[in-house]
C-alpha cells in the first residue's frame, strides 16, 4: 500500500524519496519506518517540534520511549530511511492500517508496540512527547504511567482516572472487551499493548489471520501492523493533534522504540509536514500559530580544509577603509595594531588568518583585537562587511587557548569558555563556520546550538566538549534548561547583531540568560557586543551587561555603507512586480537578493520568478531549516541567482557576490534598511541596492531614508525629500535617525543622563511591531 501526500514529508528528509510519495507495507522498508526507533532517547523528538523554542513539558512531539527510543533517531522521524509524505502520514487512517510500515528491522517485533494504558490520553494535554514515549515498551524513567510525571505510580496519580479510559476507543467508562467500536484498528487511546485495536497480523498488518498463520513468510517486514499503531496515530478525525492524537504508545519492546503520542496541541501533527500555514491550521495539528514547521533536521558539516578556507575575495575598496575615522572612547583605550603580525595572536590562529588571506587587518579588527586581548568589555560598531566576526573571533580563540581549555568530552553537562549569541540560525552557523576556520588545528571545539534542527544531534554534538558554543537563544535556554550545559566557566559572553539581541524581542532572553542561568557577573567576564547600528536607547540598555566598556566606532554609528550604490525609485504596490521583472531583466547576470516585508509574499515572488525566466528560491521564517540552508547554498553557488528574502536574511548574513540587494518592500525601520542593504558591497567590494517606494505604506522611513542617503553620499529623489517634509518619520529632520551617532557616554558622562534623539517609533519598538505582524524571528 502506498498513499502520496501533498506536502514535503519525511520522505524527503532522507533518501531521495522526494515529496509525497510514502511507502506502507511489506515492499516499504526504504521509504518506511525501518530505522525508526533506533538510537534516540526519551527527549529526543520533544522540543525538535518547536524550532527554537526553549523545552516546554507542554509541548508534544513524538516522545521517545525507553532509551533507545524515540521516534525517529538521531536521523529524526523517518530517519535515514526517510517516512513517506507529509500530509498523507497520519492522514485518514494513518498508520495502523493495515499493512503496517517499517521495515523489516523496524516495529512490529513479536512483542508488539503499544503503550501501556494510555497515557498521552486526551487529558494529559500536550504531554504526549516525552512522557508517551515512557509508556511504550520498557520505556524510560518510573514515572506515573497516566501523568507522566515522577514520583507517584499510575494508581496514586492526582489526576484520576483519565488513564483508565477503554484500550481501543480511548473513552472512559467502559472496558476494551466492552467497546462499542468493536475491533477497529483506528484511534484508541494508547494502542494498548499489541495494539490497541483489532487483532491484526503483526507481520503483514491485515486482519484475518494471525502472524504465525501468515502468509507472508517469516520475515518482520510488515512489521508494524495495524493494531498497535492504530492507537491514536492517524485518526485526524478525532482531534487537533494529529499523529497520536488520543495518545497512543508505541513502544515497541523489540524495537525499543517509544512512541507517545501526545495528546490535544501535542503530537506529531500532519500538519508539521504541511506545506503551508493553511494546510497546517485546516489539519489543526503543527506549530502553533506564528510557529515554523520543523523536521528533525541534522545539518551538514563542511569539513574539507578547503571548504573552510574559502573566502570572499577583498573588493577594490578594500584600503579605502583606513580612511573611515575612527572613534574609541571610554578609559584607557590600548594602541591599535596595523598589522596582524602585531596583534599577539596565537601561532597557529595566526596562520589561520594567513589561509583565509586576511592579509591586512581591517579598521574594527585594528582597534577590537588589542582591546580584547587587553581584557576590556567592548561595544564595536563598524559597517556591514567590514570584518566584525574575525575582530572578536581572533582574540578570543587566542585568548582561551592561552589560558588553557578542558577537555569536557563526554562530561554530561558542557562548560564552555566562550558563548556567541546571534540572532537567526544561518548567522550561528556562519559564525561557527568562521570559528572553526580560525581554530583549525588547535583543540578548540566549536558547537553551534539552533532551532529547526535536531535536538538530539546537537546534544551528541554537544557532549563531544564545547569549548565555544554559538546559538540562537532559544535553543540555548533550551539546553541550559536541560542541564546539558552551564555557563559557569564563561569567560567571553558576546553579543553578534546586539542592537538585535537587545531589542524587545530578545531582551527578555538575554536578560534570563545572563541574570538567571549562572553565569559569572559582568566584571567576572569579558562582554563583547557588536552590529552595525546601535540605536541609543540600546545602548543604554547594554549598559547593564557591560563592564568599563570601550565604545568603538568605524564612521558613524548605523550608517550605510558607502561601498553601496543607492537607488530609491517611486513604484506602487501594484507596479511593483513588473518593475522588479524589469530590473532583473535589465541586469540578467546579476545575483540579486529580494527583501519582502511578508513571508508569504517570499514564496509567491519566488514561484512567480521561477515561472518567468529566473532561477529563484525563497528564505523566510516559516520554511523547514533544510529548506531554508537548501535555499541560501542555492543562491551562493548560483543555482538560483535570485534569492527571495524576508528579515531573517537581513542581518550578518555573508554571501559573497551579491551584486545586487533591492527592497521590493522597504523594512519600516531605517536599522534593517542599513543591514539589508549590507548584504552587497562587502570587504571593499562594490554593490548596487534598489528600494521601491510606495508613498502608500513608506512614508514613515521617509525622512530616515533621506538622512541614510545623505549620509553615504547618495542622490536624494526628489518625490523623497517631498514624502520627508510632509513629516513621514516623525520627529525633526535632523534627527531623525535610529542609531545613536556615537557612544551614548559621550554627551553628559553618563547613559543615564543621554536626551534621546527624536524619531517616531523607536527602534526597539519597531522592530517588535514589524516582527509581530509579519516575521518570526528564531
Ligand atoms: N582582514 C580581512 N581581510 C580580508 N577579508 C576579510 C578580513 N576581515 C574580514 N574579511 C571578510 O570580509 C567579509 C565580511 O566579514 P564579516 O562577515 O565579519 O563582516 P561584518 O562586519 O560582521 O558584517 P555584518 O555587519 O553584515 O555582520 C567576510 O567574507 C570575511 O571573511
Amino acid at each position: 500500500m502506498s498513499f502520496t501526500g501533498r506536502g514535503r514529508g519525511f520522505g524527503d528528509i532522507a533518501a531521495g524519496a522526494g515529496r509525497g510519495s510514502f511507502g506502507l507495507g511489506s515492499d516499504s522498508n526504504a521509504g518506511g519506518f525501518g530505522s525508526f526507533g533506533s538510537a534516540a532517547t526519551a527527549s529526543t523528538i520533544q522540543d525538535d517540534a518547536w524550532d527554537d523554542a526553549p523545552a516546554s513539558p507542554s509541548k508534544g512531539g513524538f516522545g521517545g520511549g525507553s532509551a533507545n527510543g524515540g521516534f525517529g533517531s538521531s536521523n529524526g522521524f523517518g530517519s535515514s530511511n526517510g517516512f513517506g509524505s507529509g500530509d498523507g502520514f497520519g492522514s485518514s487512517n494513518g498508520f495502523g492500517s493495515g499493512d503496517g510500515f517499517g521495515g523489516s528491522s523496524g516495529f512490529g517485533g513479536s512483542s508488539g508496540f503499544g503503550g501501556s494504558s494510555g497515557f498521552g490520553s486526551s487529558s494529559d494535554t500536550g504531554r504526549g512527547g516525552s512522557r508517551g514515549g515512557r509508556g511504550g515498551g520498557r520505556g524510560g524513567s518510573r514515572a506515573c504511567f497516566k501523568c507522566g510525571e515522577e514520583g507517584h505510580m499510575s494508581r496514586e496519580c492526582p489526576q484520576g482516572g483519565g488513564g483508565r479510559g477503554c484500550f481501543k476507543c480511548g473513552e472512559e467508562g467502559h472496558m476494551s472487551r466492552e467497546c462499542p467500536q468493536g475491533g477497529s484498528s483506528r484511534g484508541g487511546r494508547g494502542g494498548g499493548g499489541r495494539g490497541g485495536g483489532s487483532r491484526n497480523c503483526f507481520k503483514c498488518g491485515q486482519e484475518g489471520h494471525m502472524s504465525r498463520e501468515c502468509p507472508q513468510s517469516g520475515d518482520s517486514s510488515g512489521g508494524f501492523g495495524s493494531g498497535g499503531f492504530g492507537g491514536g496515530f492517524g485518526q485526524t478525525s478525532s482531534s487537533n493533534s494529529g499523529f497520536g492524537s488520543a495518545g497512543g504508545g508505541f513502544g515497541g519492546e523489540s524495537a525499543g522504540g517509544g512512541f507517545g503520542g501526545g495528546s490535544a496541541g501535542g503530537g506529531f501533527s500532519i500538519g508539521n509536514f504541511s506545506d503551508t500555514k493553511s494546510d497546517r491550521e485546516s489539519s489543526g495539528g503543527g506549530p502553533p500559530a506564528g510557529k515554523p514547521m520543523t523536521e528533525n533536521y541534522v545539518p551538514p558539516d563542511a569539513d574539507d580544509e578547503e571548504s573552510l578556507f574559502k573566502s570572499c575575495h577583498v573588493g577594490i575598496n578594500f584600503d579605502k577603509y583606513d580612511k573611515i575615522p575612527v572613534e574609541l572612547s571610554g578609559e584607557n583605550p590600548p594602541n591599535p595594531i596595523q598589522t596582524f603580525e602585531e596583534a599577539g595572536l596565537l601561532e597557529t590562529v595566526s596562520r589561520n588568518v594567513l589561509k583565509a588571506k586576511y592579509f591586512k587587518p581591517t579598521p574594527v579588527q585594528k582597534y577590537a583585537i588589542p582591546s580584547i586581548i587587553a581584557g576590556r568589555d567592548l561595544m564595536g560598531c563598524a559597517q556591514t562587511g567590514s570584518g566584525k566576526t574575525a575582530a572578536f573571533l581572533l582574540p578570543v580563540l587566542t585568548g582561551m587557548i592561552q589560558r588553557g581549555l578542558e577537555s569536557g568530552a563526554y562530561s554530561p553537562v558542557q562548560e564552555p569558555q566562550a558563548l556567541v549569541v546571534a540572532p537567526t540560525r544561518e548567522l550561528v552557523i556562519q559564525i561557527y563556520n568562521e570559528c572553526r576556520k580560525f581554530s583549525h588545528g588547535t583543540i578548540v571545539r566549536c558547537v553551534r546550538l539552533y532551532g529547526g534542527t535536531s535536538t538530539m544531534h546537537q546534544m551528541n554534538d554537544l557532549s563531544k566538549g564545547a569549548h565555544i558554543v554559538i546559538a540562537t537563544p532559544g535553543r540555548l535556554l533550551d539546553f541550559l534548561g536541560r542541564q546539558k550545559l552551564a555557563l559557569g566557566k564563561l569567560q567571553y559572553f558576546i553579543l553578534d547583531e546586539a542592537d538585535r539581541m537587545l531589542d524587545m524581542g530578545f531582551e527578555p532572553d538575554i536578560r534570563r540568560l545572563v541574570e538567571t542561568m549562572g553565569m559569572p557577573g559582568k566584571t567576572e567576564r569579558q562582554t563583547l557586543m557588536f552590529s552595525a547600528t546601535f540605536p541609543v536607547e540600546i545602548q543604554k540598555l547594554a549598559k547593564d551587561f557591560l563592564n568599563d566598556y570601550l565604545f568603538l566606532t568605524i564612521g558613524t554609528v548605523g550608517g550605510a555603507n558607502t561601498d553601496v550604490t543607492q537607488t530609491v525609485l517611486e513604484v506602487a504596490q501594484f507596479e511593483k512586480r513588473e518593475k522588479l521583472l524589469e530590473i532583473l531583466r535589465a541586469h540578467p547576470d546579476q545575483r540579486t537578493l529580494v527583501f519582502v516585508e511578508q513571508k508569504r509574499n517570499a514564496d509567491f515572488l519566488a514561484s512567480m520568478l521561477s515561472q518567468s525566466e529566473f532561477a529563484t528560491t525563497s528564505i523566510h521564517g516559516d520554511r523547514l531549516q533544510r529548506e531554508r540552508e537548501q535555499a541560501l547554498a542555492d543562491f551562493k553557488s548560483g543555482v538560483a541567482p535570485v534569492l527571495v528574502a524576508t528579515s531573517v536574511a537581513a542581518r550578518g548574513l555573508d554571501i559573497p557576490g551579491v551584486d545586487h540587494v533591492v527592497n521590493y518592500d522597504l523594512p519600516k525601520e531605517i536599522d534593517e534598511y542599513v543591514h539589508r542593504i549590507g548584504r552587497t558591497g562587502r570587504c571593499g567590494n562594490l554593490g548596487l541596492a534598489t528600494s521601491f517606494f510606495d508613498a502608500e505604506s513608506n512614508s514613515d522611513i521617509s525622512r530616515h531614508l533621506v538622512n541614510c542617503l545623505s549620509e553615504a553620499h547618495q542622490p536624494v529623489p526628489e518625490f523623497l525629500e517631498k514624502a520627508a517634509d510632509r513629516g513621514g518619520g516623525g520627529g525633526s529632520y535632523m534627527g531623525g535617525r535610529s542609531s545613536g551617532s556615537r557612544d551614548v557616554r559621550g554627551r553628559g558622562g553618563d547613559v543615564g543622563a543621554w536626551d534621546e534623539q527624536p524619531y517616531g517609533m523607536s527602534s526597539a519598538a519597531a522592530d517588535a511591531a514589524a516582527a509581530a505582524e509579519e516575521e518570526s524571528w528564531d
